[in-house]
């Protein structure tokens, strides 16, 4: 074998070692890193604000920029009122029409499966806790099982909240809910169950407040501004 010839081998031979020993490396890392991620609770932050406050649009807003799931419990509670065969149907349209807050095991449940069938670990969740129920259910069903982060409250003036969610009933959501009838009894049980809920969570400094009367892009920045400050890229 000329000198050559070894210089080639001895080349080779270190470029493939180098290259199993660096492939290695990376993938132990990554493996590692994916098994971490999959042991980590999942991120949970909860959405709050009064009817038409825009949760919703900011959720989806949220969703695009930052990869995290929307899971509105309005929208669960609606689809599990429209499943065929659903032993909740009824009772799910009851509490709706009357700005009623379902009961607790309902509403977790169904937050619980969504959670569960998702491959993601960043949870919005819109609408929840809106009562001492909500929030008694989810610290014994769901909180040791999450990483709770904060309340992302959405502060909006009563007049301007009705005036969106009649636009809204006018321009065909279909929603049982967008009349004056049933928003005088949401607006009446957001200000008796759920504020007092949003209170308990700022004396604990874990609301982030945000002023919801303006349009929905120069809101969107504020809430970016949230995120990136606790850490979300
Ligand atoms: N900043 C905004 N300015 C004007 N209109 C808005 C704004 N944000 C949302 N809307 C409109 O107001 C209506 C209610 O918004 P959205 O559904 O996001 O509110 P929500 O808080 O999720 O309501 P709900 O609790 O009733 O489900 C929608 O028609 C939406 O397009
Ligand atoms: N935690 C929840 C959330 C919602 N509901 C019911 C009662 C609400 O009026 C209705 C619509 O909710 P929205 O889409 O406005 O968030 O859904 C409930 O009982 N419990």
């Amino acid at each position: 074998m000329n000198k050559l010839t070894l210089n080639v081998y001895a080349y080779w031979t270190r470029s493939t070692i180098n290259y199993f020993f660096d492939f290695n490396k990376r993938s132990v890392t990554t493996i590692a890193m994916e098994g971490m991620r999959s042991l980590e609770k999942p991120k949970v932050i909860f959405v709050l604000g009064g009817p038409g406050a825009g949760k919703g649009t900011q959720c989806s807003k949220i969703v695009e920029r930052f990869k995290f799931e929307h899971l509105s419990a309005g929208d669960l509670l609606r689809a599990e009122r429209a499943r065929e065969g659903s032993e909740y149907g009824a009772l799910i349209d009851e509490y709706i029409r009357n700005g009623k807050i379902v009961p607790v095991e309902v509403t977790c449940s169904l937050l619980e499966n969504a959670m569960k069938k998702s491959s993601n670990n960043r949870f919005l969740v819109d609408g929840f806790p809106r009562n001492q129920d909500n929030l008694d259910g989810w610290n014994r069903q769901m909180s040791d099982k999450v990483d709770f982060q904060f309340v992302l409250f959405f502060d909006c003036p009563e007049d301007v909240c009705v005036a969106r969610c009649l636009t809204r009933g006018q321009s065909g959501s279909g929603r049982l809910d967008d009349n004056i009838e049933s928003l005088k009894k949401r607006i009446e049980t957001y200000n008796n169950d759920s504020m007092p809920i949003i209170k308990y969570f700022e004396e604990m400094g874990k609301v982030e407040k945000i002023d919801a009367k303006y349009n929905a892009d120069d809101i969107f920045t504020k809430v970016e501004k949230i995120f990136y400050k606790s850490g979300f890229q």
